[in-house]
């Protein structure tokens, strides 16, 4: 381990992941381990850490430094998913890292949740209602919106330039808490082309950058009243990860806009990493809301040497 995590000696974290996307979790009820930047990429590095697409803090929502804004919302979020990169940076919201984060703090025993029932977690983008779901986690994303409003109804309000594709393509930038934009490519053999090892370039960029999916609907789109979406993902601060929970939320609501009235509100997005539902559906609050289904893994608890 490298010098800047040596000074975390006798910390203990877990390891867990979503359809492959991995992530290190610290548990900090009192909010005492704010890690630094450098920390967190040292603990996230694959060769030198323990390796990880990001990390989580779980600390009481009364603990951090905006939870009396969460806590007024809803007392009962009474614990804060504090999200970061494997940069080191931060983002607002993972839809794969807050099912594993509920699993996290179930197994734990920080909290208990029979199936069925629901818990609100605190996070940067809002909060969010994680239920517990047969083997999975279903989530209340809250709604989704386009980042450039004015511009969107055109279909597209951006380009995206990769490595391995030829020419710029058209793409929609969506927010779902944190930033993604979608670029929907005709096939399996052009997705497979995409070189993600390099960083996509979006024009213009949404303020606080972007997550890019690169998404292929199914031909046909529909089968038995349920969308079918492809897609690989270069992750804001990670690079190409096996799967994205917030992602595969925007490339379905693309897709769906893109597709018409006409389409379903299920779909089934198959990345890399796994298969996750996406539903959309009216919230309490009257608005579109999405939901997002997929499976939570703990794979592993030590103490930092
Ligand atoms: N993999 C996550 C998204 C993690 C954050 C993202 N890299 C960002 O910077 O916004 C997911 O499952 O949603």
């Amino acid at each position: 381990m490298t010098a800047t995590i040596t000074s975390l000696t006798g910390m203990r974290f877990a390891k867990g992941h979503g359809t492959g996307n991995d992530f290190v979790l610290i548990a900090d009820p009192g909010g005492m381990r704010e890690l630094a930047s450098e920390q967190i990429a040292a603990l996230c590095d694959r060769r030198r850490g323990i390796g990880g697409d990001g990390l989580i803090r779980a600390v009481r929502s009364r603990n951090i430094a905006d939870g009396t804004a969460i806590l007024e919302e809803n007392p009962a979020a009474e614990w804060f998913m504090d999200y970061y990169n494997a940069d080191g940076s931060l983002s607002e919201m993972c839809g794969n890292g807050v099912r594993v984060f509920v699993h996290f703090l179930v197994t734990q025993g920080l909290v208990a949740l029979e199936a069925g029932e629901k818990l609100a977690i605190g996070t940067r983008g809002g909060i969010k209602y994680v239920a517990r779901l047969g083997e999975g986690y279903q989530v209340d994303m809250g709604p989704w919106g386009f980042i450039f409003p004015e511009e969107s109804g055109q279909g597209s309000d951006s380009l995206v330039e990769a490595s391995g594709l030829e020419v710029a393509r058209p793409a929609l930038s969506i927010t779902l808490g944190n930033p993604h934009t979608v670029v929907a490519l005709a096939d399996l053999a052009e997705l497979a082309t995409v070189n993600l090892t390099l960083t996509p370039v979006v024009t213009p960029l949404p303020l606080h950058g972007t997550n890019v999916e690169f998404a292929v609907p199914a031909e046909p789109l529909v089968k038995d009243d349920v969308g079918h979406i492809s897609m690989r993902v270069h992750e804001r601060g990670v690079g190409e990860t096996l799967s994205c929970g917030t992602g595969a939320c925007a490339a379905a609501a693309a897709t769906r806009f893109w597709a018409g009235s006409g389409t379903p509100d299920l779909w089934a997005v198959a990345l890399p990493g796994g298969v996750l539902g996406v539903r959309f559906q009216p919230g309490p609050d009257g608005r579109e809301h999405v939901h997002l289904s997929g499976p939570a893994v703990m794979v592993a608890e030590g103490v930092l040497a």
